[in-house]
């Protein structure tokens, strides 16, 4: 199904990702698992687009074959105006490396680079001047200033989740994906990243797409999406942290959608709930 995010009578500037027909299966025989299953979904710009979804529905798995971490069984996926299935890995690796910025919970952080390097490495890689004011003001806002010059073992791992997402933003790329951005978080910590990547899209007019479990969080995007089975099953605007809880008690009360099941859009689950 197609999301409400790409509706063109909101006037946004279009699309930062794209996908059609996505569909992603692993192994191969009796053993395949359809990760996804035909999907077809648009990453508004400029928004902030929440992931959520049972264990095993997808959620990174359709991350990765966005951000073209992942190569695709079947379908199309755009980064912006570019397709991506079919490139090149090196064409590909150069388009990610321009536009994408990622946090994943696995801080992916360099041992040996210190903190700051480590935020600037992916420029450096690049060739890439980092604009000083913009990540002087990354790092005060994620409460870095004091450890620029530790090394990741030398940092918490709330600590480190932050020098990840100031890694992310110090580009600033045209679209962050981040993966349980705050699942390493004590609270504060987290919704200082959520507040931060908030900032990023209402600000700085960047657009952000978050795996999460956390219906907190979620309230935090404009969008949720939330999957089942390989599938968009529903989407929620203007999500609250309520609402989003709502939302997945039924669908636990409903189990999991089943395969070929047509997928509901927001406007049916409000009929849904009032019938
Ligand atoms: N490399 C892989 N090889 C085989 N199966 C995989 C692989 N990666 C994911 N899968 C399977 O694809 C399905 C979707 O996995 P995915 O990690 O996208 O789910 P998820 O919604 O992100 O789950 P979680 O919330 O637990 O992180 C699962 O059934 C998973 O076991």
């Amino acid at each position: 199904m197609s999301t409400p995010a790409s509706a063109p009578s909101t006037g946004r500037p279009g699309t930062a990702a794209r996908a059609r027909g996505l569909t992603k299966a692993y192994g191969s025989g009796e053993t395949t698992v359809l990760a996804l299953d035909t999907v077809d979904v648009d990453i508004a710009r400029e928004r902030f687009t929440a992931v959520m979804g049972p264990s095993g529905s997808g959620k990174s798995t359709l991350m990765h074959c966005l951000a073209g971490l992942d190569s695709v069984s079947a379908g199309q996926v755009w980064l912006g105006g570019t397709e991506i299935t079919g490139l090149r890995e090196r064409e590909l690796t150069r388009l990610r490396r321009d536009r994408v910025g990622f946090m994943f919970q696995s801080f992916n952080l360099i041992p040996t680079l210190n903190a700051l390097e480590n935020m600037t490495l992916p420029m450096d890689i690049a060739g890439q001047r980092p604009d000083r004011d913009w990540l002087e003001h990354v790092i005060d806002t994620l409460g870095l200033r004091d450890r620029l010059k530790h090394r990741p073992a030398q940092l918490s791992g709330g600590q480190q989740q932050r020098v990840a997402c100031a890694r992310a933003l110090a580009s600033k790329p045209e679209l962050i994906f981040a993966d349980e951005p705050t699942g390493n978080l004590d609270s504060r910590a987290g919704l200082e990243v959520l507040g931060f990547l908030r900032e990023a899209v209402d600000q700085l007019g960047q657009t952000v797409v978050m795996v999460t479990h956390d219906p907190s969080a979620a309230a935090t995007s404009d969008l949720v999406l939330f999957l089942g089975d390989g599938r968009i099953v529903d989407d929620m605007a203007r999500p609250t942290a309520d609402g989003v809880l709502e939302r997945m008690k039924r669908f636990d009360a409903l189990g999991a959608a089943p395969p070929g099941a047509p997928a509901r859009s927001g406007d049916d689950a409000a009929a849904a709930e009032q019938g």
